[in-house]
C-alpha cells in the first residue's frame, strides 16, 4: 500500500471565458509595483526582522525604485507599529512613496492601523478577508453573504477612518484573500461590493489586489480568472487591478506575467521571493524578464550584489546560485561547447548592435557582474573556456593553435584535482609548458644587424656553460633559427607565430607565440618582453629547449 495516493486531490474547476485575448498580449510596459518584502515576505521568517533590518530593507526598496511599499501589519505586531511610527516621525519616505499597511477586515484592528499611519503624507491602507469556498465553510462558517458583508463593512470602516483623518493623501486596497480558490465571478460580486462603498472615479482610484494566495492551476487559467474579472468588474476605469501571486507550484512569475497579459496594471512580490512556503512572486525575475526583452521594468536593479546582500541578510535566507539573474552560477558556463560560442559571441559583440550572445540572456555587466565569471573551467571545459580566462585575466589572447595544445593540459590537471581551476593554475600550466626559455638555455646578449640579409649572434646562458651561436637569414627570427638550428644540429621550420600587447598588468610588453616544427615534432613556445624582438627570439628559444629535453628524455628511456 502507498500513501501516494493521487486520486485524494481534486483539479482545479477554471472560470468560463470565451474568446479570451491574453494569449494575443504582449508586455510592452512596466507595471506598478509594490514590494511586500517587508509585510509578505516577513511574516513567513523564522525569525521576523528586527526593526532595524527593516529600516535597511526599506531603504533598499527606495533605492530600487518602488514608489509603493508595503511596510507591515501595524495592528498586528507592535514592531510593526513602531516601524511605521518611524517612518511618519523620521520623515523616511520620499515624497513620491506610498506606505502600504495590511488589516483585517475588523474595526479594532482598522482603528489601530489608521493611528500607526497618523501625519503619513500618502498611505495606501490596504483590507483583506477571505473570500475562498474551502474559507467559507470551514473557516468562517459564514454564506456568501455573510463574506461579502465582512469586506462591506471592513471597506466602509477604512472609508470613515479616511475622512477623519484628511491631512493624509490615502489610497485604498481591497484583497478578495484566497481569490484563486474562490468562485471568479463571486469575487467579482464582493469586489463590486467593496467599489460601492468607495466609489473610485478615473482620478481617485482604488486597488483591487487579486491574490493567489496559493497557487492551484497552471498559470494560464490564473490568467483566464483575471481577463473574466477585468472584463466584469464594475468601474474597471476607476479601479487599479493589481496582483499578488505565490509560487506554490513554481510558475509564480509566470501566473503574474499572463495575468498582466490578461489585464492587470499592478504587480506586488518580493525581491527573489522571500513568502510564504514557496515564496511570493519574485520581482527581480519578472522585472529582469521584462528587461531582456528591451522592456523598461522602472525598477533599478543593476547593484544586483547589495540587492542579494541586504534581502540575505534582512531575511536570514540564501539566495541559490542558480536563482534567475541573481545567483552567483547563473552567469557562468562549465561545458566547453557553451564557452566556446560565449566566447565567440562577445567577440562579435559592440555596443551598438542589440545584445546578442549565446547563453547569456542579458549582458551580466549590467547586473554589475564581470564577464570573468562567465566561463569557469573545469573537466567538463574546452579551449575556448581556458582561453577566455587568461584573456579576462592575463590579457592574454592565445592563437587558436596554442589554444589546442594548452586544454588537455588543463583538462588533465582539473580531471586529477576535480574542480573548477582558477585561472592562476592556468596560467602556471601555461608558463610551465609553454614559456620555457630559460631553461636548459637562456637568452643573454644579442646582436642583430642588417645588411643584405639580417644576421644575429647571440649568447645562451646555462647551468653547464654558455655558448654563443650566430645565423643568418630573411628576418631576426629566421636567422636566430638558423643560429640554432646549426648549433644544435637540428632543422628549425616556424610554423606558427603570433604576438600582441600585452594589456593587462604592464602596457609596455608584449608577447610573441610561435609553433616551430623541429626534426618533424611540433613545439610551442611562448615569451613576454619589453621587446618584440626579444620576445619572438626567446619564444623560439622555448621551443628548443623544449626540443633538447625531450631528446634527453627519449635519450634516457
Ligand atoms: C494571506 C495573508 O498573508 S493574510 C495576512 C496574514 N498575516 C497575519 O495574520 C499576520 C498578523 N496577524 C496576527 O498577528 C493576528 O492574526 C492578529 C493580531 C491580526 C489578530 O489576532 P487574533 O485577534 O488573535 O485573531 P486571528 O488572526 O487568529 O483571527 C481570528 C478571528 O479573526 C477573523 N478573521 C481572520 N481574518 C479576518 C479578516 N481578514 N477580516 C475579518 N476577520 C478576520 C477570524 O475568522 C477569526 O474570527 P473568530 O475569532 O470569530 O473565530
Ligand atoms: C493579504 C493578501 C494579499 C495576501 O498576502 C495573500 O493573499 O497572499
Amino acid at each position: 500500500m502507498t500513501s501516494f495516493d493521487h486520486t485524494k486531490y481534486r483539479p482545479f474547476q477554471p472560470v468560463a471565458i470565451e474568446n479570451r485575448t491574453w494569449p494575443d498580449q504582449e508586455i510592452t510596459s512596466a507595471p506598478l509595483w509594490s514590494s511586500v518584502d517587508l509585510r509578505d515576505g516577513n511574516q513567513a521568517l523564522v525569525e521576523p526582522m528586527t526593526v532595524e533590518q527593516k529600516k535597511e530593507f526599506f531603504k533598499l526598496l527606495v533605492d530600487v525604485g518602488f514608489k509603493e511599499i508595503e511596510v507591515g501589519f501595524p495592528a498586528a505586531s507592535q514592531l510593526d507599529f513602531d516601524f511605521v511610527r518611524w517612518l511618519v516621525e523620521e520623515d523616511q519616505v520620499p515624497d513620491d512613496v506610498y506606505i502600504q499597511v495590511l488589516t483585517q477586515a475588523r474595526p479594532e484592528l482598522i482603528e489601530r492601523t489608521y493611528e500607526s499611519l497618523k501625519g503619513a503624507k500618502k498611505a495606501i491602507v490596504h483590507v483583506y478577508n477571505s473570500t475562498s469556498t474551502t474559507q467559507r465553510e470551514q473557516v468562517f462558517r459564514l454564506d456568501k453573504e455573510g463574506i461579502k458583508n465582512i469586506a462591506v463593512n471592513g471597506a466602509l470602516c477604512v472609508k470613515e477612518h479616511a475622512e477623519k483623518n484628511p491631512g493624509t493623501e490615502w489610497v485604498f486596497q481591497y484583497s478578495p484573500e484566497s481569490f484563486t480558490g474562490t468562485e471568479t465571478d463571486y469575487a467579482v460580486e464582493v469586489c463590486d461590493a467593496v467599489i460601492d462603498v468607495w466609489q473610485p472615479t478615473p482620478d481617485n482610484k482604488c486597488i483591487i489586489n487579486l491574490p493567489a494566495t496559493v497557487e492551484v492551476a497552471t498559470p494560464n487559467r490564473f490568467a483566464d480568472q483575471i481577463e473574466y474579472f477585468c472584463r466584469n468588474v464594475k468601474k474597471r476605469d476607476s479601479i487599479i487591478v493589481s496582483l499578488h501571486t505565490h509560487n506554490d507550484r513554481g510558475c509564480g512569475v509566470a501566473a503574474a506575467e499572463l495575468g498582466l497579459m490578461a489585464g492587470a496594471d499592478r504587480i506586488e512580490g518580493t525581491l527573489l521571493g522571500n513568502g510564504e512556503r514557496t515564496g511570493n512572486m519574485d520581482v527581480v525575475t519578472m522585472a529582469m524578464n521584462m528587461y531582456s526583452q528591451g522592456v523598461d521594468p522602472k525598477l533599478q536593479l543593476g547593484d544586483m550584489d547589495r540587492i542579494v546582500s541586504v534581502v540575505q541578510s534582512c531575511t536570514q535566507l540564501p539566495v541559490h546560485p542558480r536563482h534567475p539573474y541573481a545567483g552567483e552560477l547563473v552567469f557562468t558556463a562549465f561545458s566547453g561547447s557553451h564557452q566556446d560560442a560565449i566566447k565567440k559571441c562577445l567577440a562579435n559583440q559592440t555596443s551598438d548592435k542589440p545584445w546578442d550572445v549565446a547563453y547569456l540572456p542579458i549582458d551580466p555587466m549590467d547586473v554589475g557582474r564581470s564577464y570573468q565569471e562567465v566561463i569557469r573551467v573545469n573537466s567538463q571545459s574546452g579551449k575556448g573556456g581556458v582561453a577566455f580566462a587568461l584573456e579576462q585575466e592575463y590579457g592574454l589572447a592565445l592563437p587558436r593553435w596554442l589554444q589546442v595544445e594548452l586544454s588537455p593540459i588543463v583538462q588533465q590537471f582539473s580531471e586529477k584535482d576535480g574542480g573548477v581551476i582558477e585561472s592562476a593554475d592556468m596560467k602556471r600550466l601555461f608558463e610551465e609548458n609553454f614559456m620555457t626559455g630559460s631553461t636548459p638555455y637562456a637568452l643573454g646578449n644579442y646582436t642583430l644587424s642588417k645588411d643584405q640579409r639580417d644576421t644575429v649572434t647571440a649568447e645562451l646562458t646555462s647551468e653547464t656553460g654558455n655558448i654563443s651561436v650566430a645565423g643568418e637569414g630573411n628576418g631576426a627570427l629566421s636567422a636566430f633559427t638558423a643560429a640554432l638550428s646549426e648549433h644544435f644540429n637540428i632543422r628549425v621550420d616556424i610554423v606558427q607565430y603570433q604576438e600582441h600587447a600585452l594589456t593587462v598588468g604592464s602596457d609596455s610588453q608584449a608577447i610573441a607565440y610561435v609553433q616551430a616544427n623541429i626534426d618533424g615534432d611540433r613545439f610551442n613556445g611562448a615569451a613576454i618582453d619589453n621587446d618584440i624582438v626579444s620576445a619572438s627570439i626567446q619564444a623560439v628559444l622555448a621551443t628548443v629547449n623544449q626540443k633538447i629535453i625531450h631528446s634527453k628524455q627519449a635519450n634516457v628511456a
